[in-house]
C-alpha cells in the first residue's frame, strides 16, 4: 500500500509539488501533466532519491527512512547507473533482495532486447534500450509497488505492445508516467481499475486535465 501525505517538493526557491495526497491499494495509476509539470520528481520522492516534506509510506514504511533505494522498484534510470552495466546492476538488486536472474534474461527475451546491450553500461545504450532494460530491471523481481516513467515514449510500435503486455501482467500497485494517453485504455482490463490523476500548477488533480 501506498500512502502519501501533505507532500510538498522544493528546488532552490521554487515549489515543484504542493499538497499532494494519494492513497492507492492493488491499483495502477496513471499521472499526465505538461514538460516540467513534476511528474518525475514525484516518482523520484517515492523511490527515495530526493528529500521531500510530508510523507510517503510504503506499506506502513516512510520512504525517507528507508535504508537504501533498491528497496523500491521503478524503472528511473538513475537508480541503476551504480552498476557497471545492466546485468552488473541486475545482479546486485537479485543479490539484495534473493531473486531469480534469470526473470530478467526471460524478460529481454520477451522485450527482443539483444544480450550484448546489457553488458553495456546503461549510458551507453539507445534511448529505447535504456528504457526496455530499465523496464525489465524494474519488473524482474515482481515487485508489489512500482513506479514507472515513460515506458513506451521511445519504444518502437512492434515492441510497444509486449511493454504494455507487461505492464498489464505484472503491474497490480504503483504509479505509471505518460505523455501517451492511448495507454491508459491499453493498461485497462476487467479486472484492473487504472485511476487518472494530472498535475496542475504542483498540485495532484483527480481525472486527465490535459
Ligand atoms: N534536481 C533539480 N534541481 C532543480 N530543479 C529541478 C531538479 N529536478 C527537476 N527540476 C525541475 O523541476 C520541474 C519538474 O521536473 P520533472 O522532471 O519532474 O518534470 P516532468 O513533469 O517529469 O516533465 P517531462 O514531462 O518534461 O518529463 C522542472 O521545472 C525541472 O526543471
Amino acid at each position: 500500500m501506498l500512502e502519501i501525505k501533505d507532500l510538498s517538493i522544493n528546488f532552490e526557491d521554487f515549489t515543484i509539488l504542493k499538497n499532494i495526497n494519494l492513497k492507492l491499494e492493488n491499483q495502477v495509476c496513471v499521472i499526465l501533466g505538461p514538460n516540467g509539470s513534476g511528474k518525475t520528481t514525484l516518482l523520484r520522492a517515492i523511490s527515495g532519491i530526493i528529500p521531500y516534506k510530508g510523507s510517503i509510506k510504503i506499506n506502513g514504511k516512510e520512504v525517507r527512512s528507508a535504508k537504501r533505494i533498491l528497496e523500491y522498484s521503478t524503472n528511473l534510470q538513475e537508480v541503476y547507473t551504480i552498476g557497471n552495466s545492466a546485468w552488473d546492476t541486475a545482479k546486485i538488486i537479485a543479490e539484495i533482495k534473493g531473486g531469480d536472474l534469470k526473470e530478467f534474461t526471460n524478460i529481454l527475451s520477451y522485450l527482443d532486447v539483444d544480450r550484448k546491450v546489457i553488458h553495456k553500461p546503461i549510458y551507453k545504450m539507445s534511448t529505447g534500450q535504456r528504457s526496455l532494460v530499465s523496464l525489465a530491471l524494474a519488473l524482474f523481481m515482481k515487485p508489489q509497488i512500482v513506479t514507472i516513467d515513460e515506458p513506451i515514449e521511445n519504444v518502437d510500435v512492434n515492441r510497444r505492445d509486449r511493454v504494455i503486455s507487461l505492464l498489464r501482467e505484472r503491474v497490480n500497485e504503483g504509479l505509471i508516467v505518460t505523455h501517451q494517453k492511448e495507454l491508459i485504455k491499453m493498461l485497462e482490463n476487467n479486472k484492473k481499475e487504472v485511476i487518472i490523476y494530472t498535475i496542475v500548477n504542483g498540485e495532484l488533480v483527480e481525472g486527465d486535465k490535459m
